[in-house]
């Protein structure tokens, strides 16, 4: 899969990619993601990529022209790919979502804005426009970040062989269990004694129990199409 972010600050997203699993999958091949700035598709010679609003207000604006240029530049290789625009206006980005352009899109640009946001008819050139969540950001670097992380963790061989729960209980509808490692014992704080007892059918019942009281305290809104043993343990829970 290709992601091909544009940005005023690639230095942002370079950083990051390099480490933990998206740093493998890029060493696997797994993935590539290619950075580009837009001040390289200006023309001029301060390289220019805002303005004042027109209608006045606070702040200044992404102007149309670099978002034209850098789209046009990288829709001459005529190949599909899926253009997102990151704004506080998207669509609620989710792990279904992520899954969805995991299996949708085999290229995704992802279009980052800063300022106070960018010329409204960039968005006649996108596919989608996503947030990533209901708090604002001071530009769409972070959110691009959060899509790249959360779709190539779902890429077959991207995870190695560590198993994900984390991704299967989202999907599934609800939050993660706890999860513990040595010491057993920090300064009186015990690890629960089911995890050390080996009965692997007691502690996939225990996790379950964790998760669905986890999200019945944190989240009640993912608890919607629960298998029916799954409602059996949350009712026990209330
Ligand atoms: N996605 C997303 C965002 C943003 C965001 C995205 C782009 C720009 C450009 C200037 N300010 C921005 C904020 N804020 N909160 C979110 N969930």
């Amino acid at each position: 899969m290709k992601f091909e972010v544009l940005t005023i600050f690639p230095e942002i997203i370079e950083c990051y990619i390099k480490h933990g699993v998206l740093g493998k999958a890029l060493n696997k091949g797994i993935v590539e993601v290619k950075v580009y700035n837009l001040r390289d598709f200006t023309s001029d010679k301060h390289k220019k990529v805002d303005d004042y609003p027109y209608g006045g207000g606070a702040g200044m604006v992404m102007q149309i022209e670099p978002f034209y240029n850098a789209i046009m530049h990288l829709k001459a290789d005529e190949k599909p790919r899926k253009l997102v625009l990151l704004s506080p206006q998207g669509r609620k980005f989710t792990q279904k979502l992520a899954q969805k352009f995991m299996e949708e899109s085999k290229a995704m640009v992802l279009i980052c804005g800063r300022y106070e946001g960018i010329d409204e008819r960039v968005k006649a050139f996108v596919d989608e426009e996503v947030s990533i969540g209901d708090y604002v950001l001071s530009g769409g670097e972070l959110a691009a970040l959060v899509i790249i992380d959360s779709v190539v963790r779902l890429i077959p061989g991207a995870l190695g062989d560590e198993l994900s729960a984390v991704e299967d209980s989202f999907m599934k509808g609800f939050l993660d269990y706890p999860h513990y490692t040595r010491p057993e014992d920090f300064k009186g704080m015990k690890v629960p004694e089911v995890l050390l007892s080996g009965d692997h059918k007691k502690i996939a019942l225990w996790r379950k129990r964790q998760a669905l009281k986890n999200t019945l305290k944190n989240r009640p809104d993912l608890l919607k199409n629960l298998s029916p043993e799954d409602m059996r343990i949350l009712k026990e829970l209330c």
